[in-house]
């Protein structure tokens, strides 16, 4: 997994050869300390070059073994054998130089990094820490703060910063291996100790103390409860305070502590779930990797509200022609205006000229005849959706691909209306559309394989992490969301108050709470929804017990807040009271106290004492049996896909995993006794009822979330 070269007579190189990333498996490991090996022993060799195959240098440790116990060299002993080397031995950076792969590099005497190669210690997003010398030796090459910012947060940084922070000698835009060759050549009459960071004295700011006092606020603040960040501060303290023997120790114990963790074992599992996601497969057996996408030169955006500009910024940033559409001159001119804007600010924020050339505003959809694919982003009305749809179907030309962005209604039911429908598909962005990373790609029943995989292609070219998932009112994310709002507000009717909730769920790690989650959204839309479905408003038959609506319990808070006129932030007021209408300063409202108070007297109910633990509980095992049922019915084609939808487009706190892994977490026997337990107590509340998959995954021993798939059989799968 290595391989041995002598070129320029007196150079060994050394290649690491492990595809795709050459990640130090256990094989690699070895590789590179039999190759060190030869290359020092031999009298022939003055200086080494390190570099990676396929111009990638390499990825770091092998995530894949962190599972099993270790096997083949360890790390650390091999790398402080190459830096003591009496050669100098230069890394050549093609690629990445990323976690194991750039501390490889920093016990390297020089460092020549390709112009578009990109390095970082990333391990703290996999919940450890860079534990083969890495907070050790970057601390003491570039600075503690400096060092602090890239360890703690993982920040990958390109060539030409890590040039200027002193990571990299040299940037070259040639071949970085052979400009490393003839650097060595030059570095073989230099002195090395001053080049072996390991026996440098790290250079300590005045004040230390404040700064690393000041790193672990900032991390309390935003990182909730996530152990590795904190973690980091400490080992780069210890770099700063201590000598490279002691320092080292110390790496190790802070990183065992983390190794085996939950939250360690929650971001691996993130990190294989978002890369696991993109592997679709349909019920015909056609899949990601047998299916040309189709190529899109060109685009539509219908509608430009909120998702539309944001959905049409997503395109034009990335190169793509869109014409974007709206049904009256004024509307078009305010969307012109912020989509402008929008990708003005974009490009500015990554130093890139805007592309406004690519935008073109229209109020007729006669000029979408020829483009290759449109996304219609009308207001949420099937009615208006499809008639949206049928004017597509007469204008475009027949291959172009007609898209929906809704959240939940039904896309057979549009693609019903088109003259094409195995060419329609359903795009569910989430607001806002160019900053939120998450794309469910809805595939109908008709869809075609080609379809589902140039949504997904498009989906990966916007930057988005994107899931296919079947066809059913909510889709995935937002018929999981049911459960769990539902189960907040009953509990709001059983005694708690909706800051008390919130503050269970983001001690828990959400962002947001469920209500201050709704207030940022608007209560309006939900509102409407339910208007629509018959659950409120006047259509509700009012011989229809209060709190009971289609054969089963029914929460009106909700909409009683909504009859105030209280729509969330956008009114000032909602679940809490805002500063002004728009203000993002969620204070408690005392009139949403007495409204609970007056309605829990009026129906009798005296409110109880509600533990966080219910709180969590009752919230977050709906949320997952609702996914156990999406598994069931095909809707999702596995719990990866589920949980992925959850990180990346509900705020699911990334160190428990994504629902799914949670619950697993917890242990599924567990999970079902605590359901079982609310149902009894609620036996009105069918979504509290444990799912048929989650017995049946019990009754197997619970196996592990990876091996869910082999016991689900999905007799109608959408997917
Ligand atoms: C403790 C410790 C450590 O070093 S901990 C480890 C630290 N290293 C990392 O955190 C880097 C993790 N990797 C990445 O960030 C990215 O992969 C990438 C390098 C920027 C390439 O992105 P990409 O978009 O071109 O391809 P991909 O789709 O992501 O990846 C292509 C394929 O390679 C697999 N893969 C990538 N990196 C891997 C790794 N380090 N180990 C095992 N597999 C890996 C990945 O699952 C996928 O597999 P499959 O899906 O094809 O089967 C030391 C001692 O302190």
């Amino acid at each position: 997994m290595a391989r041995y070269e002598l070129v320029k007579r007196s150079v060994a190189l050394i290649t690491l050869t492990n595809p795709p990333v050459n990640a130090l498996s256990s094989a690699v490991r070895h590789g590179i300390a039999k190759t060190m090996e030869r290359a020092l022993s031999d009298p022939k060799v003055t200086a080494v070059v390190i570099c990676g195959e396929n111009g990638r240098f390499c990825g770091g440790a092998d995530i894949r073994e962190f599972a099993g116990p270790l096997r083949g060299p360890p790390l650390v002993p091999l790398l402080d054998l190459i830096e003591a080397g009496e050669k100098p031995v230069v890394a050549a950076i093609e690629g990445v130089a990323l976690g194991g792969g750039l501390e490889l590099a920093l016990v390297c005497h020089y460092r020549i990094a390709h112009f578009k190669a990109r390095l970082g210690l990333p391990e703290v997003t996999l919940g450890i820490l860079p534990a083969a010398g890495g907070t050790q030796r970057l601390p003491r090459l570039i600075g503690i703060p400096a060092a602090l910012e890239l360890i703690t947060t993982g920040r990958h940084v390109s060539a030409q910063e890590a040039l200027k922070l002193g990571i990299v000698d040299q940037v070259t835009e040639q071949n970085a291996c052979e400009v490393a060759v003839e650097f060595a050549l030059r570095a073989i009459a230099k002195p090395l100790s001053s080049r072996r960071l390991s026996s440098l004295t790290t250079p300590c700011p005045p004040n230390l103390d404040a700064l690393l006092e000041a790193v672990t606020m900032q991390i309390q603040k935003k990182a909730r409860g996530v152990m590795a960040p904190l973690a980091c501060v400490q080992a780069v303290r210890a770099a700063a305070t201590m000598p490279y023997s002691q320092g080292i120790k110390r790496e190790s114990e802070l990183m065992a502590t983390l190794f085996h963790s939950g939250q360690a074992r929650a971001l691996q599992y993130c990190f294989f779930a978002e890369r696991t996601a993109g592997k679709w497969t349909l019920p015909s057996g056609a899949q990601w990797n047998d299916t040309k996408p189709r190529e899109i030169r060109s685009a539509a955006v219908i509608g430009l509200g909120t998702m539309g500009r944001g959905i049409a910024v997503s395109l034009a940033r990335v190169g793509i022609p869109v014409i974007a559409v709206e049904s009256d001159k004024k509307l078009l001119e305010t969307g012109r205006q912020m989509v402008i804007g929008m990708l003005e600010r974009d490009a500015k924020r990554r130093g890139v000229s805007a592309s406004l050339n690519l935008l073109k505003f229209t109020l007729s959809l006669e000029d979408l005849k020829d483009v290759d694919l449109v996304i219609e982003a009308v207001f949420e009305d099937m009615a208006l959706k499809k008639s949206v749809f049928r004017e597509l179907s007469k204008v475009c030309r027949p291959a172009t691909l007609l898209c929906t962005n809704t959240s939940g209604l039904d896309v057979d039911a549009l693609a019903g209306v088109t003259d094409r429908p195995q060419l329609v598909i359903g795009m569910h962005f989430f607001s806002p559309a160019h900053v939120m990373k998450l794309l469910e790609v809805v595939c109908g029943p008709r869809s075609s394989s080609e379809t589902v995989a140039t949504a997904m292609s498009l989906g990966k070219r916007m930057g988005k992490v994107s899931v296919a998932v079947g066809n059913c009112p909510g889709f995935v994310g937002n018929r999981m969301l049911k459960p769990y709002s539902d189960q907040a507000s009953f509990l709001l009717e059983e005694g708690a108050t909706p800051e008390q909730i919130d503050k269970a769920l983001e001690d828990f790690g959400f962002a947001m709470g469920v209500f201050r989650m709704s207030d940022l959204a608007g209560l309006d839309v939900g509102w409407r929804v339910r208007k629509e479905s018959g659950l409120t408003g006047p259509d509700v038959d009012p011989k229809n017990p209060p709190r009971w609506r289609q054969g089963r319990k029914y929460c009106p808070i909700p909409d009683m807040v909504c009859e105030q006129g209280r729509f969330g932030q956008k009114t000032g007021r909602g679940w809490y009271v805002y500063d002004k209408p728009g203000g993002t300063n969620a204070k408690p409202d005392p009139l949403i106290q007495n409204l609970l108070e007056t309605y829990r007297s009026r129906y009798g109910i005296k409110p109880r004492n509600i533990t966080d633990q219910e709180i969590i509980e009752r919230c977050l095992f709906a949320l997952a049996n609702e996914g156990f049922r999406i598994l069931e019915d095909g809707i999702a084609a596995r719990p990866e896909d589920i949980d992925v939808i959850y990180l990346f487009g509900y705020g699911f706190p990334r160190h428990r995993g994504g629902p799914m892994f949670y619950a697993s977490m917890v242990g599924l026997q567990r999970v079902l006794e605590r359901l079982e337990h609310y149902h009894q107590a609620h036996p009105d509340v069918p979504h509290l009822e444990p799912s048929p998959l989650l017995k049946k995954l019990v009754a197997c021993g619970s196996p592990p979330v990876q091996k869910w798939r082999e016991h689900i059989k999905t007799m109608h799968s959408h997917l």
